[in-house]
């Protein structure tokens, strides 16, 4: 049966080292997604867009366990009555900080969270973060849906996991910089192709230091074409998904019929 999702990606600038800002212009960038005729029913957005990767002073930047927030995107998604996947924040809890989603419902309600597995060792992040050891899962009107953070794309198993444990559309925040765009492209492809599954990804944009972020926030098919890809730019991408393509190629090509696990870790 055919059950269609409107999407809405925040492609963002994320002012380094002030949340204060970064919140401000998330909250203008909810209102702008949610003012369009045809109004979303899932809005995602960039990884840590609190902070962006003030690594240095990321203790005292970092939201405790989250508070703040998930006050912003409780209510926002309640008034709205529309899914978040709330791309990545620096989040205190504890003693230690991690990079994680939160993810709400239609009525506001919590119902997932992730924290990002594989620490991105060429952006410092293993030395001040700590990683997640759990999936993120959720159910979007019915559909099962997964949560990746950036550099975990690069990583074929997690997405396997996912898809194994029955999810057809995974969310991907990020901040993923040049030069690597055809990396981003490409692997964001290979897991909606491997997986037959729908890819949503939203990258951030916009200069920190000698960092460019590149954009090209991309809706992947479970067939691998490209359903919605932005430029460069700060925009707010809209791309309407059918659930029902993620059977349709899965029939076509049974490959979770066709694995054969037992001989994969064999010399
Ligand atoms: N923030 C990240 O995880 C960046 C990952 C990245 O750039 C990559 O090439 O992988």
């Amino acid at each position: 049966m055919s059950k269609k999702l409107r999407l809405a990606i925040i492609q963002m600038d994320v002012h380094v080292g002030n949340p204060e800002s970064n919140f401000v212009s998330l909250e203008r960038k909810l209102e702008e997604a949610v003012g369009v005729a045809h109004k979303p029913d899932v809005i995602l957005f960039p990884e840590m867009w609190n902070t962006g990767y003030a690594l240095s002073e990321i203790r005292q930047l970092s939201d405790p366990e989250g508070k703040r927030t998930k006050e912003l995107l409780s209510g926002f998604s309640k008034r709205h009555s529309v899914y978040i996947v709330g791309g990545s924040i620096a989040e205190l809890r504890g003693n230690e900080v991690f990079n994680t989603i939160y993810a709400f419902d239609r009525n506001g309600e919590q119902i997932s969270d992730y924290s990002k597995m594989h620490l991105f060792r060429l952006m410092d992040e293993e030395k001040y973060l700590t990683a997640g050891d759990k999936h993120g899962n959720l159910t979007i009107d019915g559909e099962q849906a997964g949560m990746m953070i950036c550099y975990d794309i690069r990583f074929p198993e997690l997405a396997r996991g996912l898809a194994l444990g029955g999810v057809k559309l995974l969310f991907v925040p990020a901040q993923w910089p040049n030069p690597r765009l055809h990396h981003w492209r490409t692997l964001l492809m290979a897991r909606a192709i491997e997986n037959q599954m729908f890819v949503i990804a939203c990258n951030r944009m916009g200069q920190s230091g000698d960092t460019t972020f590149f954009g090209h926030s991309m809706v992947v098919d479970p067939w691998g074409e490209i359903v919605a890809e932005a430029g460069e730019e700060e925009t707010i991408l809209h791309a309407e998904i059918d659930m029902a393509l993620v059977d349709s190629v899965r029939a076509k090509i049974p490959i979770f019929e066709d694995r054969r696990p037992a001989l994969y870790s064999k010399n």
